[in-house]
């Protein structure tokens, strides 16, 4: 079982280190671990944000756990070389298109949330996001208009399969869950919303036991935080389920929190071959005073053993660990306590 550790920049490297020890910890049997250099930090040692060699190392594993990156003194490089094409490097070149961030709180932890505790208790669901399209992948560009003014623009577009192969992994995890699926677009405005929701409406015909439901993403943002209840799996595209991401991270309680998996068609020997992150960056902040909160990386790996490895229990253990170091009242300044990155990262794993 290889796994290939890129920490990347930021918090990326403290937050890592926590769960690759809360991995160890499990001391699961042919656990094999390589380590390779993705976004700012790569760029300064090897000249682009995404080296061949990490690549081919991310190819080579059956799962990839992954840090953050972003460094602001990387962001007046020409667009290719910014640490962010990294992440985006390797969600395209892997084809990883379906993004699966949870975002619940966890029963008794609901005073956590910034909402009121009624109001946070039914917080529970599923936001599926396209990871490979939409405006993140199109043309994009400057130019001059007629009348001489600058003009930044980017193109938004979606093609039916890579909306019918989304929305199918939705609809599984709807059918195989709480049985409600919102569909989030931009119907009303935008022509690539209504392909998506034509599209969406097409495959519900496949799956008779999930109740469709459509909702535009403004309102979809306002629900998130009004009535959470009404969720269970959150299908979306790329750039909204960015947004609505942290949206519900924040309505859980911090964005330290929030993990996901990126996954694509490839099996392995094991499980889907995956790419597992916390939906934060790299926190320039707060970076290098170890000040993380390092749960949503752990949370991240858990997810790697549930979808990569097959091994549920241990998945378990480490998302009951968490939870319990949580009520226990193990808390990173995010969430308004005094526990640092490495406290933090001891506390799970003496509860595993
Ligand atoms: N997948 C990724 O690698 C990824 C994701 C998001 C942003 N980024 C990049 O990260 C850089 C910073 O972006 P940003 O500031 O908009 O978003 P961010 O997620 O890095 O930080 C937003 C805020 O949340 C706090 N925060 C984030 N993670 C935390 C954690 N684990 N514990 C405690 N607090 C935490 C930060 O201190 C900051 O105040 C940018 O370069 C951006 O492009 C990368
Ligand atoms: C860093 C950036 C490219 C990335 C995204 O927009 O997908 C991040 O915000 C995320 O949520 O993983
Ligand atoms: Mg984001």
């Amino acid at each position: 079982m290889k796994i290939a550790i890129l920490p990347g920049d930021g918090i990326g490297p403290e937050v890592t280190r926590e769960a690759v020890a809360v991995l160890e910890c499990l001391a699961l049997p042919g656990l094999t671990l390589f380590e390779g250099d993705v976004g700012g930090i790569a760029y300064k040692r090897h000249g682009h944000p995404l080296p061949d060699e990490t690549l081919d190392m991310a190819r080579a594993a059956d799962a990839i756990l992954f840090g953050a990156v972003g460094d602001p003194t990387c962001d007046a490089l020409e667009r290719h070389l910014r640490p962010e094409q990294a992440i985006l490097g390797l969600r395209k070149h892997l084809g990883l298109f379906a993004n699966l961030r949870p975002a619940r709180v966890f029963a008794g932890l609901e005073h956590l949330s910034p909402l009121r505790a009624d109001i946070a208790a039914s917080l529970d669901m599923l936001i599926v996001r396209e990871l490979t399209g939409d405006v993140y992948f199109g043309a994009k560009g400057r130019r001059v208009s007629e009348t001489g003014e600058h003009e930044g623009w980017d193109s938004m577009s979606y093609c039916d399969s890579e909306v019918r192969r989304i929305a199918h992994v939705a609809f599984r995890a709807a059918a195989a869950g709480g049985h409600l699926l919102t569909s989030v677009d931009k119907a009303n405005v935008l022509e690539t919303s209504q392909l998506w929701r034509d599209v969406v409406i097409e495959v519900a015909a496949d799956y008779p036991a999930v109740e469709l439901d459509h909702m535009y993403v403004d309102n979809a943002a306002m629900q998130v935080v009004s009535h959470p209840d009404r969720f269970g799996v959150v299908l979306t595209g790329n750039l909204f389920g960015d947004i609505l991401s942290d949206l519900a991270s924040a309505a859980v309680g911090s964005i330290g929190l929030l993990p996901s998996a990126s996954l694509g068609e490839r099996e392995t020997a094991f499980g889907t071959f995956g790419l597992y992150e916390p939906i934060h960056g790299s926190a320039p902040d707060i970076a290098g005073q170890g000040k993380a909160n390092p749960m949503a990386t752990i949370l991240s790996a858990a997810m790697m053993l549930r979808h990569s490895f097959g091994r549920d229990a241990e998945a378990g253990r480490i998302e009951n660990a968490v939870s319990a170091a949580l009520a226990d009242g193990v808390l990173g300044g995010d969430l308004g306590g005094s526990h640092g990155t490495a406290a933090i990262g001891e506390a799970v794993r003496a509860r595993l």
